[in-house]
């Protein structure tokens, strides 16, 4: 199942800067686990915002629903989920 995710990074300004790190670089790695996994198929910055566009392929809401919740972010997030489904006049086969 895909689904379209936005999500709005807003760390408290004074966070302490060492934990900020910490966090962002535990984000990271777990993001890049879930991509390697084929589950966090696209991560795009937005341009000019601390937010991204990313589209995740899980086995159900349940399972996006876990893996939002567990990103080391998540508390410091604003986060927008949308289902997708194939579109009819898509000629991409990889539309799954
Ligand atoms: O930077 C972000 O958009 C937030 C989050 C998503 C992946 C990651 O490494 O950090």
């Amino acid at each position: 199942m895909l689904f379209h995710v936005k999500m709005i990074v807003k760390l408290p300004v004074d966070m302490d800067p060492a934990k900020a790190a910490t966090l962002k670089a535990d984000e990271k790695e777990l993001a890049q686990g879930l991509m390697r996994e084929g589950k966090w198929r696209h991560l795009w910055r937005i341009a000019g915002q601390y937010a991204n566009y990313s589209v995740f392929d899980v086995a159900s809401v349940q399972e996006l629903h876990d893996t939002l919740m567990q990103l080391p972010l998540f508390p410091y997030m604003e986060i927008e989920v949308n289902p997708l489904c194939r579109h009819p006049s898509s000629i991409r086969e990889d539309d799954t």
